[in-house]
């Protein structure tokens, strides 16, 4: 065990530190002191330029991610020394301002405190930081079907929703202290977009909207050996994962149908190719809508051209690209990316996220 961890922490440092352009003197020193540390407490501590550069690293390794040109460019808050559930829900609160940008989202990763022999010192119950909430009624399902049990959970602690289709969830925290509690999520600072269509005036009708920023609460952040179970990171959206996705999917909002009704598209037969047609106007409306409102999206032509470029500039640095095939390619005209055509190595390398 002890010795996994030294290995571990030993790749770590050298990848780290060679990529920040330490001296092999410094990385030497650190290793010394990494060593005494895992010795002496079965653990040890990250610095912070360590952390950061750590996390950036996760990334740049997320096989599933089309998104990572930007890996450099994330901001890392440490929040390693939060340990209530009132510290932890301002810090998530914090995080959304300062991802949100008031539209220009910045790409951001707030990192709390590690495990430590076996105890999990900050929990969240979300999947995402801002989603909205479901419900079974005898009509069939009101909001996000992919919520059904987590928006029951909240239910059992004493939250109440609206009961309307986009109500904002409640972030769900517990620590090793204190038994989970619910904060609901102040709606001036959950930034959303509704969707409309320039050509289709009958989409506006549907009240279809979405939120600006897709931040993620459940995955585990591994680096150099060391777990995070509490890292919500955020980026911006790629259009189809609510165009084609969430709006789309007849176990989401399962909106087809209507906007092709709003669209005036005719529901004939399979090969009219009406869903074809509905998915590519319920896609345009997300693009125009969020680029209208000033918030930031990505459409999935230019999201596989920065891709792309992510792989010429790692071949560059001389570091291979792995990558998840069927999660990279998108649901929507896959065969139009580059990525469609190539093969990518599935391996997971470290840094990285895992699910729990
Ligand atoms: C900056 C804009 C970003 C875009 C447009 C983007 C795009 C995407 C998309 C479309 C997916 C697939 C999601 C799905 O199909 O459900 C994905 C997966 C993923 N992304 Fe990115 N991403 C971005 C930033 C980030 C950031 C900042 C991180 C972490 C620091 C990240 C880590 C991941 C991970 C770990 C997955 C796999 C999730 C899973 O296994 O469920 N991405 N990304
Ligand atoms: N644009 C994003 N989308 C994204 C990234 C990772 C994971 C997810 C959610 N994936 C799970 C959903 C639900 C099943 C299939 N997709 C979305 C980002 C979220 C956080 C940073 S970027």
């Amino acid at each position: 065990m002890m010795d996994n961890l030294k290995q571990q922490a030993r790749s770590f440092i050298e990848q780290c530190y060679h990529e920040l352009g330490k001296s092999p003197e410094a990385i030497a020193s650190r290793w010394i002191a990494i060593e005494e540390e895992i010795v002496k407490t079965g653990s040890y501590t990250h610095t912070s330029e360590e952390l950061t550069h750590g996390a950036k690293m996760a990334w740049r390794n997320a096989n599933k991610c089309i998104g990572r040109l930007f890996w450099d460019s994330l901001s890392v808050i440490d929040a390693r020394d939060h340990f209530t559930c009132e510290q932890v829900h301002q810090t998530l609160v914090e995080h959304i301002r300062f991802a949100t940008n008031d539209g220009k989202i910045k790409p951001t990763i707030t990192i709390f405190a590690p495990r430590k022999e076996g105890e999990v010192p900050v929990t969240l119950y979300n999947h995402q930081l801002i989603r909205y909430a479901g419900y079974q009624t005898e009509k069939g399902v009101i909001g996000d079907p992919h919520s059904l049990h987590f928006t029951a959970y909240c239910e059992s602690l004493g939250w109440k929703g609206v009961g309307t289709e986009f109500d904002l969830l409640p972030l769900v925290i517990a620590t090793a202290q204190e038994a989970p509690q619910w904060f609901e999520l102040a709606p001036d600072i959950v930034k959303e977009v509704r969707i409309r269509h320039a050509k289709y005036p009958g989409m506006k009708d549907l009240n279809l909207k979405w939120y600006a920023v897709p931040a993620i609460a459940d995955m585990l952040l591994e680096i150099g050996g060391i777990e995070y179970p509490a890292a919500p990171f955020n980026g911006w959206y790629m259009g189809t994962e609510i165009g084609a996705r969430n709006l789309a999917d007849e176990a989401r909002y399962n909106k087809l149908a209507a906007v092709a009704d709003a669209a005036g598209i005719e529901r004939g037969s399979n090969a009219s190719l009406w869903k074809d047609e509905a998915l590519v106007i319920l896609n345009q409306a997300v693009l125009q809508s969020f680029q209208e409102d000033g918030v930031s999206i990505v459409d999935h032509h230019t999201a596989a051209h920065q891709f792309k470029q992510f792989q010429k500039n790692e071949c560059q640095t001389g570091r291979p690209v792995t990558g998840d095939w069927t999660w990279l390619i998108p649901p929507v005209s896959p065969a139009t990316t580059h990525i469609f055509h190539e093969d990518y190595d599935n391996t997971i390398v470290s840094p990285n996220f895992h699910y729990k």
